[in-house]
């Protein structure tokens, strides 16, 4: 584990809650057969959305006050909108979230759902079942490897999450396939896209590359996208307000700006 001090509090506070639900795991192991991340993102592409992960958060230690809707309801909201998945917090204390939250979404929709959660042990994994399940570079230090392993034995699809080269580096030694990278300093909590921007470009091409955290427009999209995104992952601009509205939005954001585009050469001055 990386050295905490280094870590805003909040992400202390975070951590030590995820340590203490380590035994979380059902009794027996959970065997997943996952709807496939991959070929949701090629199915949002064919028809001309942006591949997006819309987040269902609750509340967030960056975030003003809980939203109280159903869960479901603002997951059946963001796939009308054209979200290519889902992903739901499933930690309690700092997000609002919970494994049965996971349950109801993932059984009320057909997209892959993410379960976005703190994991920094195995038994962890068997608390709930997902199609992918998050894995945080800086969390799980040299237990990455082998937490990779066990979750893919299990039948997930992984995500592993970084912010910098050097995690990018141990994502992929670990042999991730499907990287984040997150422009949230866990440190500060501050979000530069500038972060995506710098890793990017070290990725191999093979991978399947997804920009978290600070997206907050169309024009954050492209300029994401533009950087190398496969797919992007937002929460708080989606969740706050009309989440279908706020989602179809960005998954729009190269359609429209074609569109604009059209409308600017069509109109002649
Ligand atoms: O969102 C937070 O406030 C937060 C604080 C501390 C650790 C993690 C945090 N967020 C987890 C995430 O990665 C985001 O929920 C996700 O990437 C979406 O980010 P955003 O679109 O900026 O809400």
């Amino acid at each position: 584990m990386d050295d905490q001090t280094e870590l805003a509090p909040a992400v202390r506070s975070i951590l030590s809650a995820a340590r203490n639900r380590a035994t979380e795991g059902r009794s027996g192991e959970v065997a997943v057969e996952p709807r496939d991340l991959r070929a949701a993102f090629d199915r949002a592409e064919a028809d001309g959305r942006v591949p997006l992960i819309a987040e269902v958060k609750p509340t967030s230690p960056t975030t003003e006050g809980t939203r109280e809707d159903d869960p479901v309801a603002l997951a059946q909201g963001m796939v009308a909108g054209g979200a290519a998945a889902l992903s739901v917090l499933t930690e309690p204390a700092h997000f609002g979230g919970s494994t049965d939250t996971l349950e109801r979404v993932r059984e009320a929709v057909d997209v892959p759902v993410l379960r976005k959660d703190f994991l920094v042990a195995e038994s962890q994994l068997d608390a709930v079942e997902s199609d992918v399940v998050l894995l945080i570079a800086r969390f799980v230090g040299d237990d990455l490897p082998d937490l990779l392993t066990a979750a893919r034995d299990r039948g997930f699809q992984v995500l592993v999450e970084v912010h910098d080269r050097d995690e990018l580096e141990h994502a992929l030694d670990a042999g991730a396939t499907i990287i984040g990278v997150n422009n949230r300093d866990l440190a500060e909590l501050v979000v530069d896209l500038g972060t995506f921007e710098s890793v990017a470009p070290h990725v191999p091409d093979d991978v399947t590359l997804i920009a978290e955290s600070g997206i907050g427009s169309p024009a954050d999209v492209r300029r994401m996208r533009a950087a190398g995104a496969d797919a992007l992952l937002v929460g708080s601009a989606i969740m706050d307000g009309d989440v279908e509205a706020n989602t179809r939005e960005l998954v729009r954001a190269e359609a429209d700006d074609e569109s604009d585009t059209r409308d600017t050469t069509e109109t002649p001055t």
